[in-house]
């Protein structure tokens, strides 16, 4: 299919040739006077026009324009920070403007099903917002009223086995299910037991939390018909789905899908927890979780083969092996110039607390902290690499909507006064 237009090219360029090297110089300047000429001409000129355009629709290799109206669904517990800051740093790279949590809200009306006035300035805006990427519960006709008609969609999912570990240390507190078990062991030895009906709002995040996040019941049996129509719906309303286990993979695949570059994918791992706060699984409770949430087990399933075979329709496995060390290697680099201590620390050891993780529940949510005696330039850059989620959904808020009264997050002074310059420059 590739060599079509080439083949049509070369094919018309050699009928001109044996056309004009069977005319003497007098019948040449005869034919041209001729109207037949013109046509000809013009017709040429058209053919290696549609030519040089089929070409650049299939070469991977021709330069391409770079994407900037794209709406992330940010699911939980799937490495969806992370995404986040990237998209963050890429809506100030290229001056986009961002469909931000209205008013004092830090998510886009999570857990409730999303409405347009979750955003603000909804109303002013309309639909010229180029990116969505805080959390929400997935309605596309909501969404589609934000985001212009050839916004780019993609989520993100991850192993429900490690998910529901991480959900259930990092929601202890606020989930019923969760606060009145022992252990993530305990809770899955008999979940129903924990899990009641009538604390169902409370309780999302216990039960297939990503077919939650995509506007669907967590909690709806497992019947093929249904789960082949809703991964139907999902495969019509998402461009792309990347899967958390292959990170640095699906970085890749999202630069190519929407002509980013290597900076525009490069980040520091973000919203993890310290080692010590990880409960290990039994092979019982892995078992168990296949079963409790199978239909995030399905979703992952499905994904994740489509996520693959993308891969090879694309990119194709050695370019992509080079790719993703191309990536490790850039963020080795920006860790050396950046961070203080190569790694990122647990809450204890982040100096600068406008610069800490939220955290909650039993988790330690690690941070970073940064070099001392950076340039303004490069401090801003690894300043933006490290921010979580609530600081720069808040920081970009200020920028943003500067009349507006600021989001209170209960942040450190010096926090405040980094957020109200443009600029920042907050010492570390
Ligand atoms: N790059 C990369 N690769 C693989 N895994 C990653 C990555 N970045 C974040 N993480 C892990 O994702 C978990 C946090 O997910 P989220 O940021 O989506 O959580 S949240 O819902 O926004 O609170 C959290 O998992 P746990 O550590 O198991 O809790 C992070 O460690």
């Amino acid at each position: 299919m590739v060599s079509t237009p080439k083949l049509n090219q070369q094919y018309w360029v050699a009928r001109i040739q044996e056309a004009l090297s069977q005319q003497n110089p007098l019948n040449l300047s005869f034919l041209c006077r001729h109207t037949k000429c013109l046509i000809f001409s013009l017709c040429l000129g058209l053919i290696f026009l549609i030519s040089k355009v089929h070409e650049e629709l299939l070469n991977p290799f021709m330069p391409c324009r770079a994407k900037t109206n794209v709406m992330f669904l940010k699911t939980h517990k799937t490495a969806s920070s992370t995404i986040l800051n990237i998209m963050f740093r890429f809506t100030e790279r290229y001056n986009l403007t961002v469909a931000l949590p209205a008013d004092q809200l830090v998510h886009l009306g999570y857990p409730s099903t999303f409405l347009a006035h979750f955003v603000e300035e909804f109303q002013t805006i309309g639909q010229n917002y180029n990116i969505m990427c805080n959390h929400l519960r997935f309605n596309p006709s909501e969404v589609q009223k934000v985001m212009a008609a050839n916004t780019f969609y993609f989520s993100i999912l991850r192993n429900p086995i490690p998910l529901l570990e991480s959900s259930y240390i990092y929601y202890k507190d606020i989930v019923p299910a969760f606060r009145i078990s022992k252990d993530v062991n305990e809770y899955l030895a008999s979940p129903t037991k924990y899990y009641h009906p009538a604390d169902y709002k409370q309780n999302i995040y216990a039960r297939n939390i990503m077919w939650f996040d995509f506007g669907y019941d967590n909690n709806a049996e497992d019947n093929k018909k249904y789960i082949q129509a809703v991964l139907k719906e999902i495969e019509q309303n998402f461009h792309l789905i990347l899967i958390a286990e292959y990170f640095d993979e699906s970085m890749i695949l999202l630069k190519h899908t929407l002509c980013w570059d290597l900076d525009d994918v490069v980040y520091f791992k973000l919203n993890s927890r310290s080692q010590d706060t990880v409960q290990t699984l039994t092979p019982e409770s892995e078992e168990q979780i296949k079963a409790w949430c199978s239909l995030d087990w399905k979703l992952y399933l499905h994904f994740n083969q489509s996520f693959w075979r993308r891969i090879e329709e694309t990119i194709g496995l050695e370019e992509l092996e080079k790719e993703v060390s191309r990536l490790r290697m850039r963020q080795k680099e920006l860790m050396e110039t950046c961070l203080l201590d190569q790694e990122a620390v647990g809450k204890d050891h982040v100096k600068n607390k406008a610069l800490l993780p939220f955290q909650p529940g039993d988790a330690n949510i690690l941070g970073y902290n940064l070099k001392q005696d950076l340039d303004n330039r490069t401090l801003r850059t690894c300043q933006k690499m490290v921010m979580p989620e609530l600081q720069y959904t808040s920081y970009l808020y200020a920028v943003q909507h500067p009349h507006k009264k600021r989001k209170q997050l209960g942040l450190p002074l010096l926090w405040t006064t980094f957020q109200g310059k443009k600029q920042p420059t907050a010492p570390n």
